[in-house]
């Protein structure tokens, strides 16, 4: 009968080839199907690695190994596959999801059909004393998620089962029904077990035994034979007594890591373990030079095998696949409330305080006035005072200052304070009390009248005093600003109502610059529409970068990426699924973000809303891919977090979102146009507020920026998975 796994000179190292950590060391292992194998070693020695590069999860340096008779990972093997079943040391687990529906998610991976999923629950439910169906496995104990992790493996029938100390942490009666069980199925059917673990006298009932000691096999037999050989009673006295002659070996190791590779193949685990007396299996069918450098042909090995009904059983179509890790990730992002609030809130929040906090007029802003041309304030608002006393051809001018004063008051965005000195408003202004002062000469009225009957002849001093002369604290430029533009907008008109009350010349009092209706957008436009297309971008950006980062991160720190890898789902098909649901999320939130927009604060949108949604819809999953690629290249959330900051403010800043792109130097201008915020937000704002389509290239431009964009973080991401495999 063929081998369940043949491994031969296994060699695996971890870190760089100069600085190799080695841990498998040129080791031989022999599985025979219908049997259990314990494997033995301490802490550190080597065998979730061994594990894994059975299962096909990493692969060995060099040496070979076979599975099932196939090398892991040759097409059509089922390795990783539905052929195996592996419970990883770690739980592994979707912690959102019931223990039934975890078990279903892995039969279903498995492509079991429901009503032989159900039957086989029922049955593993009763063997491992399952916790109920509905209970949440986070809600599980330890051993409890142990025993669904353990279903897990078993649900499908593989044809070789690999545990990983499935008996940790569970009561001995278990571990015994446990042990029975595997014993009874190994008895009764071809299937093969490997299972490592800490109780290393629960492995007398294996069939045969392996001790593991740094990177080697020391012993392979059957558990009495090795306590035959060493005259001892338990397994573990034998296991000391080999270890004790094994010695240290890290110097010997390190010099065989030195060897050049053809002289590193002749040695072998045995020829490791000088000066020990290694067990030669010899009950052990041994993998001859023939049966190992035989070409493996997967179709007919798998024509020839009995067993193959199970893998054919098991074939199951990439659809069905991506259906279960679809529904997983649902139900995974469903019952997370945060995931939900990040979903569908934040972007709800972050558009409110956006829309509350940014572009609005400022208002009751403090402004000094020194008027000295009034000696009390408060006559200003006198009832009976006249301004203007139109003659015959002239006019005379009187406490003018006071009807420019009386101008300010019509919005509640100044707030005047009258100073009876320019000293005292001064030091106010110092001490940021007042945004600053204005001041009018004691006879402003009179070189108004001047200036304006015959400025020619004007003397200067005239001049100066018919100036409403101003003092801002600049360092808000943003509400100096404003204040400059509100004082002049008042001075205009003022001086127009001057001049017509006076029957003087209307051109007299303006500037020869006429502002006629805007070609798009309002007089009274707002800042706030200019920057909220970029802002809603980079939102949708982030949120979706934040939020994918974080879900493949967690999957693969608790070791459900691998696991399903090993279920036989390829890395591609859980990022289609991943990419698929989010996509689906994706186009739910840019639909609530233009309808909260349009609703809520009433932006208009000029343009066609379908194409608003699809550039959003790209753009956000564009974020997705960004955020997908942090999560190949970092090994943490907190590494995640710093690349995802790092990127959002250079990003922002860059995009032109804060400040015209006129502004930088060009040849920065022509870097930051093809970042990703930069030519979308320009598109967004056409469709908006110019009701473009997507036929004019100032609308196009965007998309296809968007679109490179995600090429090209497709094709990073596809490369660092395919790095890491
Ligand atoms: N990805 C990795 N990179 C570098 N070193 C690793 C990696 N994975 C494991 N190691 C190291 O390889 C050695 C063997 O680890 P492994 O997990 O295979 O041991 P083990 O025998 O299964 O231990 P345990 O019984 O505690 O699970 C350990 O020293 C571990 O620190």
């Amino acid at each position: 009968m063929a081998a369940a796994v043949e491994v031969r000179n296994g060699y695996k190292y971890y870190g760089s080839k100069s600085k190799p950590k080695i841990i498998l060391n040129y080791l031989n292992m022999n599985v025979q199907r219908g049997s259990i194998y314990g494997l033995l070693g301490a802490s550190g020695c080597g065998k979730t690695t061994l594990l894994s590069c059975i299962v096909g999860q990493r692969q060995f340096n060099s040496g070979d190994v076979r599975v099932l008779g196939l090398k892991p990972g040759a097409p059509g093997s089922g390795i990783p596959g539905s052929r195996i079943g592996y419970m990883p040391q770690e739980i592994a687990l979707v912690e959102e999801m019931t223990v039934k529906e975890t078990v279903y998610y892995f039969g279903r991976i498995y492509g079991m059909k429901d009503d032989k999923i159900r039957e086989k629950f029922k049955i593993l439910r009763d063997l491992l004393q399952l916790p109920p169906a509905t209970q949440l496995v986070k809600k599980c104990s330890g051993g409890q998620q142990r025993r669904v992790s353990f279903a897990c493996a078993m649900i499908h029938d593989p044809e070789l089962l690999i545990l990983d100390e499935p008996t940790v942490g569970l009561d001995p009666m278990l571990r015994e029904k446990i042990w029975e069980f595997l014993v009874e199925t190994t008895r009764n059917s071809k299937m093969a077990v490997i299972i490592t673990t800490h109780y290393i006298e629960e492995a007398k009932q294996a069939n045969s035994i392996g001790l593991m000691r740094k990177g080697v096999l020391l012993a392979e037999d059957t558990p009495e034979n090795i306590m035959l050989r060493f005259e001892v009673n338990s397994i573990e006295d034998a296991f000391l007594i080999l270890s004790q002659k094994q010695g240290d070996n890290d110097v010997i190791e390190a010099s065989l890591a030195q060897l050049p590779s053809q002289q590193q193949h002749h040695h072998n685990s045995n020829a490791i373990c000088n000066g020990v007396e290694v067990i030669d299996a010899s009950s052990i069918i041994q993998p001859t030079e023939k049966s190992m450098s035989e070409k493996p042909n997967p179709e007919k090995q798998l024509e020839e095998d009995d067993d193959n009904d199970n893998t054919k059983k098991c074939l199951f179509t990439t659809k069905g696949r991506i259906k279960a890790l679809m529904t997983k990730n649902f139900v995974q992002l469903f019952r997370q409330p945060s995931g939900i609030i990040f979903m569908l809130l934040f972007p709800i929040i972050q558009l409110s305080c956006f829309y509350m906090a940014v572009g609005k007029t400022p208002t009751n802003l403090k402004i000094g006035i020194v008027n000295d041309e009034v000696r009390q304030w408060e006559s200003c608002y006198s009832p009976d005072l006249i301004t203007v006393n139109p003659a015959n051809d002239t006019c005379y001018f009187s406490n003018l200052s006071c009807r420019y004063i009386t101008g300010l008051e019509g919005s509640d965005h100044l707030n005047r304070v009258f100073y009876p000195s320019l000293e005292e408003a001064h030091r106010d202004a110092k001490k940021a009390k007042i945004l600053g002062y204005v001041y009018f000469a004691s006879n402003f009225s009179t070189s108004m009248q001047t200036f304006l009957e015959d400025g020619r002849y004007a003397e200067d001093d005239a001049i100066d005093n018919a100036q409403v002369t101003v003092h801002l604290d600049n360092t808000d430029r943003q509400i100096s600003y404003y204040l400059e533009r509100k004082l002049r907008e008042v001075y205009s008109s003022f001086i127009k109502d001057v001049v017509t009350d006076c029957n003087y010349p209307s051109s007299l009092a303006s500037i020869p610059v006429n502002l006629q209706e805007p070609i798009y957008g309002t007089e009274d436009m707002e800042f706030q529409r200019y920057v909220a297309p970029g802002v809603v971008m980079t939102m949708v950006f982030f949120l979706a970068t934040l939020m994918t980062a974080s879900v493949f991160i967690e999957e693969r720190l608790d070791g459900v990426w691998d696991r399903t890898l090993v279920a036989g789902v390829s890395a591609i098909q859980m990022l289609w699924a991943h990419l698929l649901t989010q996509f689906i999320i994706m186009v739910a939130q840019s639909i609530e973000v233009i309808v909260y927009i349009g609703l809520v604060f009433d932006t208009y949108n000029k343009g066609d809303t379908t194409t608003l949604i699809f550039l959003l819809t790209l753009t956000s999953f564009c974020g997705m891919l960004f955020g997908l690629l942090i999560s190949v290249y970092c090994k943490s959330h907190t590494e995640a977090n710093f690349v995802a900051t790092g990127a959002f403010y250079p990003m922002i800043i860059l995009c032109g979102l804060l400040w015209p792109l006129e502004g930088m130097p060009k040849a920065l201008q022509d870097v930051v146009l093809y970042f990703p915020f930069t030519l979308p937000s320009i598109s967004a704002r056409n469709i908006l507020e110019k009701g473009w389509d997507i036929t004019n290239g100032k609308v196009y431009g965007g998309f296809l920026v968007m679109a490179a964009w995600i090429v090209i973080f497709f094709t990073l991401c596809m490369v660092g998975l395919k790095r890491k495999a």
